[in-house]
């Protein structure tokens, strides 16, 4: 349990990267100035007190001196190292994100149909947040309190053992007393958590599906919902002001009696003449600094459990696997003949289930016009995505030109539209560009017009410097389809791979669309993934499909 503590209290800081020592070094510097001042003050103090009992006004000055000097450093280099070790904090937090968000685009294709985006949402921002905390307060507030409370009870020690001695035990009792009851804090953050994250998944659902909840009157539904979680987790909080109450009182009743306990044996000592009164003031000081320590190792010692637990969400999403999408190295490195794609006896299901392709076997050649058709559910979608190298084969091979292609090779060759294209928030040239960032404007209007979408982007208010809001939802549905074929057609793949791109468009611009994509056949492949018998006729082949296999092609 301890190694795992260890493991991943360095996976914690592991994250910050190259900015690790960095920042570690600026929390030491800044966690040991401000408790080095503060532990001065009992030492100047008890110094002061002698002076006056003495009767000594050279003492009282060097004393007073002393003092004024410490505030001076106190006021010059605290906020300099405070405001070194802010900047030093939010740096890593940036990388940490970064890093997190990369890794996630990284992961397999299909990963992110078992995940809600709401909850990866959560992780990304609220879970990072609080390791935030983690960096900024909780390392810096353990360093600190460390460093004063040891500090505090060497001190103590060197006035007087028997006054350290109670102030000890009472501090363990006060540090057993936080520790108290912290199985029941982390089960309540647990549940704070998974109650956080099922609150982020129902809000981008509902934002998400906004038409639907309109149009089904799903309102009432969602807000229920909605307000239900937010009344477990508000049910969650008041449980854990609970807890933090219990332990409070308990920490204070602790406090308090080492307070009075101190007080009381330094003024016995002070009336037997075994202590001095300036001693006595410095003993009351320090073991403040003392208990502190305590509670802070109760809260933290035990609590950083709380933090990993915390921690873990993001390093789940570390730990999954990024896929394997292997190097395209050029088209230099395939001779390639007629045969484009082939795929040989290719087998594939979704995470172990049923599979959905069986025994497939294709060729998809040079310059030729491509149906793939079969019933809903048949699998034309998953074998679009496997063709685009979205998705890995399960067993069988997939070859391009003649050789074992890897994904990226894959990508590198299909450009692809799929049933629901996806526009970003942004203008329309944006969304065309993605497809060929260093596409001409002259390129862009001759596969505009060939996808034809050059005379409606046109007519926008802004041309194709129109904003075209989140996902594109200022634009019609077959507008979104043009612009997402255009936006393939400017990739200059050898395949374009469009999975019923087509459906929201009338047929006569579908008609004037498909002449200008058969024209494209001279120069690349179209795969055409379709229901309607209209364009199966004007197909080159027809690759028909029925529940994972290949009946015709
Ligand atoms: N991410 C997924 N996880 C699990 N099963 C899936 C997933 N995506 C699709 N399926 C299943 O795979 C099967 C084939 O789906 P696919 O979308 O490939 O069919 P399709 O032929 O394109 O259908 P349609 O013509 O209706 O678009 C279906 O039974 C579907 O339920």
């Amino acid at each position: 349990m301890k190694n795992k503590i260890v493991n991943d209290g360095n996976k914690i800081f592991n994250l910050l990267g190259k900015e690790k020592w960095k920042y570690l070094l600026s929390v030491i510097i800044c966690a040991i100035v401000v408790p080095a001042f503060e532990l001065t003050l009992p030492w100047v103090t008890k110094w002061m007190i002698n002076a006056v009992e003495i009767g000594s006004k050279e003492l009282l000055i060097q004393g007073f001196s002393t003092m004024i000097i410490i505030f001076i450093l106190y006021s010059v280099l605290v906020p300099i190292t405070a405001y070194h070790f802010e900047g030093r904090s939010h740096k890593p937090l940036l990388g940490v994100r970064l890093n997190l968000l990369k890794h996630i685009i990284g992961l397999p294709f299909n990963f992110f149909s078992q995940q809600h985006s709401g909850e990866l949402m959560s992780r990304l921002t609220g879970d990072i947040d609080e390791l935030f905390d983690f960096y900024k307060e909780q390392t810096y507030d353990i360093i600190s309190i460390l460093v004063k409370g040891i500090g505090a009870l060497v001190m103590l020690l060197m006035l007087d053992i028997r006054i350290a001695i109670p102030v000890i035990v009472l501090g363990i009792l006060s540090a057993l007393s936080r520790s108290y009851m912290i199985k029941s804090l982390k089960d309540n953050s647990d549940d704070v958590r998974k109650l956080s994250g099922e609150a982020n998944s129902l809000v981008t659902d509902s934002l998400g599906g906004i038409k639907v909840v309109k149009a089904f009157k799903f309102e009432k539904s969602l807000l229920k919902n909605f307000a239900s979680i937010m009344d477990k987790a508000t049910r969650k909080a008041y449980d854990r002001n609970l807890i933090d109450i219990k332990r409070d009182v308990l920490s204070y009743i602790i406090s308090t009696l080492n307070f009075f306990g101190v007080l009381c044996i330094g003024a016995y000592m002070i009336s037997t003449g075994t202590l001095d009164v300036g001693s006595v003031f410095a003993a009351i000081m320090l073991q403040e600094g003392i208990i502190e320590m305590f509670v802070t190792f109760g809260n933290y010692g035990f609590g950083i459990k709380i933090q990993l637990a915390k921690s873990a969400r993001i390093f789940e999403l570390f730990d999954e696997m990024k896929e394997e999408t292997g190097e395209y190295e050029g088209s230099d490195s395939y001779i390639c003949n007629d045969e484009l794609i082939t795929i040989k006896d290719g087998r594939f299901s979704y995470n172990d289930r049923e599979a959905i392709l069986l025994k497939i076997n294709i060729r998809i050649m040079r310059n030729e016009f491509v149906i793939l058709e079969g019933q809903s559910g048949a699998g034309k979608s998953t074998l679009s995505k496997i063709l685009t190298g979205l998705m890995p084969l399960e067993s069988g091979n997939i070859l391009w030109c003649g050789k074992v292609a890897n994904m990226a090779v894959l990508r590198n060759n299909v450009a692809y539209v799929s049933q629901e294209p996806y526009l970003f928030k942004g203008t329309i040239l944006d969304n065309l560009k993605i497809g060929n960032p260093k596409a001409t404007m002259e390129e862009i209007y001759e596969t505009t017009k060939k996808a034809c979408a050059h005379d409606f982007i046109a007519r926008q208010p802004q041309g194709y410097n129109t904003l075209i809001g989140e996902r594109g939802l200022t634009l019609s549905g077959g507008q979104r389809q043009r612009i997402a074929i255009a936006r393939a057609l400017l990739k200059e793949a050898s395949i374009l791979l469009i999975d019923e791109g087509t459906s929201a468009i009338d047929s006569e611009i579908e008609n004037i669309l498909l002449d200008n994509l058969i024209s494209e056949v001279n120069r690349r492949t179209v795969i055409f993934v379709a229901h309607r018998p209209t364009i199966a006729k004007r197909a080159n082949r027809v690759i028909s499909m029925g529940k994972g296999i290949i009946k015709a092609c």
